[in-house]
Parts: structure tokens; sequence; C-alpha cells
């Protein structure tokens, strides 16, 4: 298996604990459920304890950890570093802070949570999680295809059985697909342009495509756009001891996930409604 950024090696470890940790809070759960005779928590894990009634009981447990860290992993840090990154461009361009709030102010309102409702009315808002997605995907590699048959792609041939690892980071700074200066944050590239990120516009994939597709997509790009759009129209920023918006640091980190290497600090102030 292919392992570029020996995220693989790395992260055996960090599985076991969290695997532990997982079958603590299902023996936990199964406790409760024994000595109450109900589950009042009515969640997913309930909803797989029902489901798994009646099988091996040993399987399902496993199957039941297996699927919870495969959740935890591929849900946690991916939103929150895409938040982190979106925050930092808009720290840093103070220009495009001040129109995602004129657009949040005319449209819902000073100081108003964002509603999942509002999301179409929020072109820019949008426009800024899609060029966050260009310039900072929290996965740089999508998981490894393998060719089915010989194939030629640009004159290059690519032998049945090879491992392909897709470099989304690299395809989202490509001057060849990309107008203006890429490495330029810059939302407007995306207004009025179809482009998505369901995995049918190519230059575009920050959740991958086809069958082995982000299943938590449209999960992501909900809490997204609902946490991005309420932090800027609900707060004010400001950085830590004066620092200036061309000061901030932008160094990236290379693991699971693409992060920031140092973390952003801002302090919010509530605006009033
Ligand atoms: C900003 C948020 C997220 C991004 C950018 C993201 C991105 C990705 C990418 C690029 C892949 C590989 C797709 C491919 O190779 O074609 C993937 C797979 C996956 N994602 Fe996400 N993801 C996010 C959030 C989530 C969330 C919230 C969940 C679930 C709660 C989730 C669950 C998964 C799972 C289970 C897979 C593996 C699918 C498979 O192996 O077939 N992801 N994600």
């Amino acid at each position: 298996m292919v392992d570029p950024q020996r995220i693989r090696a790395h992260n055996t470890i960090y599985a076991g604990k969290l695997l532990d940790i997982f079958h603590d809070l299902i023996k936990q759960r199964k406790m409760l459920i024994e000595e109450t005779g109900s589950d009042t928590n009515k969640d997913m894990l309930e909803a797989l304890l029902n489901m798994s009634q009646g099988n091996s009981k040993e399987k399902d447990k496993i199957n039941i950890e297996h699927l919870m860290l495969t959740l935890f992993v591929a849900g946690t840090d991916t939103v929150t570093s895409t938040l982190e990154w979106a925050m930092t461009e808009l720290l840093s361009n103070p220009n495009i802070m001040t129109k995602a709030k004129k657009e949040l102010e005319e449209t819902i309102g000073k100081g108003n949570p964002v509603e999942e409702s509002d999301t179409a009315r929020l072109p820019y808002l949008q426009a800024i999680l899609k060029e966050t997605f260009r310039l900072h995907p929290s996965v740089p590699f999508l998981l490894p295809r393998k060719a089915d048959s010989d194939v030629e792609i640009n004159g290059y041939t690519i032998p049945k059985g090879s491992q392909l690892p897709i470099n989304v980071y690299a395809i989202g700074r490509d001057s060849n697909v990309w107008k203006n200066d890429t490495n330029l944050f810059s939302p407007e590239r995306f207004l009025g342009l179809e482009t998505d990120v369901r995995g049918r516009h190519f230059e575009l994939l920050p959740f991958g495509g086809g069958r082995r597709i982000c299943p938590g997509l449209t999960y992501a790009m909900r809490i997204l756009f609902l946490m991005l759009g309420s932090l800027v129209n609900c707060f004010d920023w400001k950085l830590e001891n004066d620092m200036k918006a061309e000061d901030i640091d932008k160094e990236e980190k290379f693991g699971l996930t693409l992060r920031k290497a140092k973390p952003l600090r801002a302090i919010p102030i509530k605006v009033n409604s």
C-alpha cells in the first residue's frame, strides 16, 4: 500500500487508543440498557445496537467499534481544519471578511445565526468555502485508485494494477486550470461558476468522486456553512497582541489532514443584533 505521507504508519497506535475508547463507550451503553431496560440517548449508537440484536455479538461489537472509528477519524479533523483555514483566510484578508459580513447582514440581519434555509441566499459565503477547499483541501491526496487496465493519459502509460494517488492539493493550485494568481485567496473566482464540490468537476475534488466519494459530504457542507456563517455574522474578530493581518502564519502541516502548522488564535467580540 502506497503511504506517501507515512500516515498509515503513524496512525496505527492512535487508532488502537481510539478503539479502546469506543470499546468502553459501547460497554457503558450496553450496561445502561441492561440496567434501565431502555436507551434514552436515541442516537446512532442506539440504532446500531438495535440493528445488531440477534447477530453474532462479538462480530457486531467489533464492526460497531470500527464504524465509530472511521466516522470519528474521517469526520472531525476534516471539518475543523477546513473551518480553521477559512477563518485564517478571512482574517488575513479583511476586505473579504467585510464583504462576507455585508452579505450576511443584508440577507439575514447582523448578529443572527445562519440557518440551513439561508444557503442559497448566501453565494459569497459559498464561494468562500469553495475557495478554502481549493487552496486548503483537508484531504490533500484522495484514497488511492487502482488502474483496471492499461491506460494512457497525456502520453504516459499507466500499467494495469498501478496504484494512483490523486493529488487534489496540486490540482487546486494548477495554473493550467485556475486563472489569475493560483495562490491568491479569491472567492470571486467562483462567483457565477457552476463548479461545485460534489465530484462532478475534476478541478475541485475536496470530497473525492465516484464510488468512493466522501459519504459525509452533505453533512460536512451543511455544518461548515452554518458554523462559518455564524462565526462571521455573530462576532467581530481581533488578532492577538495587535498582530497584523498579513503576519498570520499560513504554514501547512501534512498529516491525516492538511492542518495549519500553528493553530489560529483570534479573539471573538460578540456583535449586537
Ligand atoms: C470538510 C469535511 C470533509 C472532507 C473535506 C472530506 C473528504 C473526504 C475525502 C477526500 C475522502 C476520500 C474520497 C475519495 O477518495 O474519492 C473521504 C472519505 C470518507 N469520508 Fe470524508 N470528508 C469530510 C467530512 C466527513 C464527515 C463529516 C464524515 C462522516 C461523519 C466523513 C466520512 C468519510 C468516510 C467514511 C470516508 C471513506 C469512504 C470510503 O472509503 O468509501 N467525511 N472524505
